[in-house]
């Protein structure tokens, strides 16, 4: 019996979905993400595998797990993973192999929506009874006929370009390498271009050394001043400050974001305070079908290191 233990900072019902696809010979522990590290070392002390989300693991637990052979996330994101204690103690880390990808392209989709129709805005005008206002019909946008510049057109940036299309929009993208798995139009540009002549700038990328802190005041400073943004990766791609400071300003229009910073948002972040923005709370990946595509995703992963293959969508 192989032994696997998750990490859960999710509902119960994640795990029994988990629990429901498990293949035969394994045996699933699950065990709430918030527990201390001595109690995390103590359940892993005999696992093979690992299965996590949030995906949030550091050395001190890692090399305390003889015998784990994998990190399986299911997550799409790694940057809470040390990577380099796993890959030191001869562990494999693998993403969700872009099982969420269908909710975070909705996602990434419904801000923009949101932001160009001013939905929020139009739902509290009808509850509060003002009717239309503040939304005079002259502040709302058409997606059709925008360039919309994705920053990563992996597994998601992709989705997110073919279904825009839809829209009648030109797509531009920058992608370092070149990840054109999902089949769409779009022309592949400089950095500076995607800057300059996106309407819609989406964020597609994981957060790795390359990609933090790629955006500050200077390339903000690039885009036009009717551009939005939207982020449904990590906050971290930008300077904080630099963000706050362009929306505050108006130097771009505003913002569709699903992560900060700081998580959950503090109550005095001056994001809050903006009415150019849309705020959701790091919920992008999550749909009920996700949870089915990347619970099969871990297991079949699972299967390929118990048969001694390489596991696929490794995390790099
Ligand atoms: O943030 C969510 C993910 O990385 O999948």
């Amino acid at each position: 019996m192989h032994k696997a233990v998750f990490f859960s900072g999710q509902s119960e019902k994640v795990a029994e979905i988990l629990e429901q696809s498990m293949p035969e010979g394994f045996c699933l522990e699950v065990c709430p993400s918030s527990t201390s590290d001595d109690e995390k070392i103590a359940r892993i002390e005999e696992a093979e595998f690992l299965i996590l989300h949030p995906a949030d693991i550091d050395r001190n637990v890692l090399q305390n797990a003889k015998k784990l052979r994998h990190i399986q996330l299911l997550t799409a994101g790694y940057d809470k993973v040390d990577l380099a204690a796993a890959r030191e103690l001869g562990m494999t880390v693998a993403t969700n192999g872009g099982t969420n990808a269908w909710a975070v392209a909705e996602q990434a989709i419904a801000l923009l929506l949101c932001l160009y129709r001013r939905l929020v805005q139009c739902d509290t005008s009808v509850r509060a009874g003002t009717w239309r206002k503040p939304v005079s019909g002259t502040n709302t946008f058409e997606v059709a006929g925008k360039t919309i510049g994705l920053l990563g057109v992996g597994n998601i940036g992709g989705k997110v370009a073919q279904r825009l299309k839809a829209f009648e929009t030109r797509i531009i993208y920058f992608d370092r390498f070149k990840n054109t798995g999902n089949d769409f139009d779009g022309e592949s540009v400089s950095l500076e271009r995607l800057l300059r002549e996106s309407d819609v700038l989406s964020i597609h990328v994981p957060l790795t050394d390359e990609t933090r802190g790629m955006f500050g005041a200077e390339q903000l400073a690039m885009m036009k001043p009717t551009a939005v943004i939207i982020n449904t990766s990590r906050a971290e791609v930008f300077d904080e400050a630099a963000l706050l400071d362009a929306l505050r300003s108006r130097r771009i229009a505003g913002a569709g974001l699903d992560v900060f910073h700081r998580e959950p948002l503090r109550a005095d972040d001056g994001l809050l305070a903006l009415d150019n923005v849309v705020l959701t709370p790091h919920t992008a990946g999550h749909s009920y079908e996700a949870w089915f595509r990347r619970a099969d995703f871990a297991w079949q992963n699972i299967e390929r290191v118990v048969a001694g293959e390489a596991p696929l969508s490794l995390a790099r």
